[in-house]
């Protein structure tokens, strides 16, 4: 397989470029200062039979019509909002993905987000450290256990995160296209309906046209002035300018957010906010998730040019 073109849109893990560069023929895209175009003119982007993308750049229908002979997409993520699946379809070109291998992680990150907010785990932190316990004690935070979850979107990591929640003894609901037969949890059709009945709001689902923006002002405001948002999506799933308004207004109570509408770029208003705790998307990077995302990265690829079928495929 040495052979195959492969293209890395950007920098990821390490391990997945030496495991790419050992097994393929791998170029980088982020080495060309120039436009994709002239990029591939020079590295013949008829070579390239696979490109491999992330959450930051996958294969848009850019990418995907200067590849003439691309035959998979293989991205290193679970979400596919990066991939021009549309297009992929059209031209025949196979699709995997990530799943399973990081729901622990992303679900784990969720529960640590909600005790982060309600029990200002950040914030007492540097109180200890800038000496401030030595003047007075730290002050009251919330109590996570029994609290009522509402969940957007019970798939793989919903599920994960309702059965994590469980075990801090929370109430859990959710909401989705249809009710899911396995869940013993109470079902909602009406997205506002699960934000009045839940005190923490968790968005867990897949963006994707109908689900950009589902929490807008009118979700936040049923969540209310004592509801806390996780959000271990995508940016793209809230108005990011409705929940900051609403912050800043004390229309809502707290945030955990892992993912932003401009990534890398944070709302300036929320790094001053004490009621939000901000991640830099990380939700499956773990030493040991990464490796194993980049070891079904490989797989894939390796099922594919060997004619064999996919592991994880999309499409
Ligand atoms: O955000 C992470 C992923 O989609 O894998």
């Amino acid at each position: 397989m040495k052979s195959i073109g492969v293209l890395m849109t950007c920098p990821m893990h390490k391990y997945l470029e030496q495991q790419l560069e050992t097994h393929f023929n791998l170029f980088k895209l982020w080495h060309c200062n120039s436009s994709i175009t002239e990029f591939l003119k020079t590295h013949q982007g008829n070579t390239i039979r696979a490109v491999v993308g992330d959450t930051n750049i996958g294969a848009d229908a850019e990418l995907i019509a200067s590849l003439p002979n691309l035959e998979i997409v293989a991205s290193y993520s679970v979400g596919l909002d990066k991939i021009d699946l549309r297009k992929c379809e059209e031209k025949g070109i196979r699709v995997a993905n990530t799943p399973d291998v990081l729901t622990d992680d992303v679900a784990d990150l969720a529960i640590g987000l909600i005790l982060g907010v309600l029990r200002r785990i950040c914030a007492s932190d540097v109180y200890v450290r800038i000496g401030k316990w030595k003047d007075a004690d730290f002050g009251l935070a919330t109590k996570f256990s029994g609290k009522s979850v509402g969940i957007v979107g019970l798939g793989r990591i919903g599920t994960a995160i309702a059965k994590r929640a469980e075990a801090f003894g929370c109430s859990i609901s959710y909401f989705s296209r249809s009710q899911k037969p396995f869940a013993n949890y109470k079902f909602y059709s009406d997205i506002i309906d699960l934000a009045t009945s839940c005190q923490i709001l968790i968005v867990a689902c897949a963006l994707t046209d109908e689900t950009r923006h589902i929490i807008n002002r009118e979700v936040i405001d049923a969540l209310g002035p004592k509801g806390i948002l996780i959000n271990i999506g995508r940016g793209a799933h809230v108005d990011e300018t409705e929940l900051v308004s609403a912050l800043l207004e004390g229309r809502l109570g707290g945030a955990g957010l892992d993912v932003y509408e401009n990534e890398p770029e944070v709302p300036e208003e929320l790094l001053g906010l004490g009621n939000v705790v901000l991640q830099p998307h990380v939700g499956s990077d773990t030493v040991e998730t990464s490796d194993a995302m980049a070891d079904l990265v490989i797989s894939n690829l390796k099922a594919h040019f060997s004619n064999k079928p996919l592991l994880t495929p999309v499409i």
